[in-house]
C-alpha cells in the first residue's frame, strides 16, 4: 500500500466530478433531501478512467466530509490504495464492493431515504408500483435488440424492488444482498426494511436518477397506500378503491 502522502494524488483534483469530489458535493445535497441525514447512508463511486472505488469514511457526518477523507480501494483486487489517518471505511463497504463486483455498478448510493424505510413497513417482499409517468427512468430487463442498451421501463410496466431484512450489521447484509440480485437480476435497487435502500447505476449519474426517480415513486407508493388505493392497481382501476367514480 503506498504511504498516505504518496496517495494524495488519488484524491487532489480540481475537476468537480472527480470522485472524491463528487461524493462531497452529492453527500451535501442528499443530507438537505434528508437522505444522509445523522451520519447515515453514503455514495461510492468508481473512477471511470483509473477504475479506483471511491468510498467515505464510517460514522462521520457525511454533509461535512473533505476529498482528504476518502478511501481509495483498487477496483479489482478490492485492496486499499489510501487510508486517511484516523478514519474507518464506511460499515457499507463490503456492500458497495458486492455491487461493484456482481452488478458491474460505476456507483452505488445508499440512503436512509423516509420513503424507503415507510414502505418496507408497508410491503413485504417487494415494493411494487404501476402505471406512473416516473417509472420510466427505471431500467427494464429489456434490451434495445439494435445497440445492446438496457431499455427502461414502461409507463404502464410495473417497477418492482425486492426487500431484504436489516441485520445487526451492515457486514451481514451481504449474502440477503446477493440473494437478491440472484432473485432479481435486472433490479437496480434493494430496500433494506427498517434501513434505508441501496440504489447502483453504471455510472454516478444514473444512480443518482434511479434514487431519485424510486424516492419519488416510493413518496407516492406511500400517498396511495393512505388513500386505499394499491400502487400496483392496473391503470384506470384506481376508482374503485376511492369514492371518485
Ligand atoms: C446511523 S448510521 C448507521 C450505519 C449505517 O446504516 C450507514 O448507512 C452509515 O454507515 P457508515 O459506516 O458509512 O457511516
Ligand atoms: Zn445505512
Amino acid at each position: 500500500m503506498r504511504t498516505i502522502s504518496q496517495a494524495e494524488d488519488l484524491v487532489d483534483s480540481q475537476d468537480p466530478h472527480h470522485p472524491a469530489n463528487l461524493i462531497c458535493t452529492l453527500c451535501k445535497q442528499f443530507f438537505n433531501s434528508n437522505w444522509c441525514t445523522g451520519t447515515g447512508g453514503g455514495i461510492s463511486i468508481k473512477h471511470p478512467d483509473t477504475g479506483h472505488l471511491y468510498v467515505a469514511p464510517s460514522g462521520v457526518q457525511k454533509e461535512k466530509m473533505k476529498p482528504q477523507d476518502m478511501f481509495v480501494l483498487d477496483g479489482t483486487t478490492f485492496e486499499y490504495l489510501r487510508v486517511p489517518k484516523g478514519l474507518k471505511p464506511s460499515a457499507c463497504t463490503p456492500l458497495f464492493t458486492a455491487c461493484y463486483k456482481y452488478k458491474s455498478a460505476g456507483a452505488i448510493v445508499h440512503t436512509h431515504s423516509l420513503n424507503a424505510v415507510t414502505c418496507s413497513l408497508i410491503f413485504e417482499k417487494e415494493f411494487r408500483i404501476k402505471g406512473v409517468e416516473q417509472i420510466k427512468a427505471i431500467p427494464s430487463s429489456r434490451k434495445d435488440p439494435n445497440t445492446g442498451k438496457v431499455l427502461s421501463l414502461n409507463w404502464d410496466d410495473t417497477c418492482i424492488i425486492p426487500i431484504v431484512e436489516n441485520q445487526p450489521h451492515e457486514d451481514q447484509l451481504r449474502d440477503p444482498l446477493l440473494d437478491a440480485f440472484e432473485k432479481y437480476p435486472h433490479t437496480c435497487a434493494v430496500i433494506v426494511r427498517r434501513h434505508g435502500i441501496f440504489v447502483w447505476g453504471p455510472t454516478i449519474d444514473k444512480a443518482k436518477i434511479f434514487n431519485e426517480a424510486l424516492d419519488y415513486l416510493m413518496e407516492l407508493a406511500i400517498k396511495m397506500h393512505q388513500l386505499g388505493i394499491p400502487p400496483d392497481c392496473d391503470v384506470g382501476e384506481e376508482s374503485s378503491y376511492t369514492s371518485k367514480h
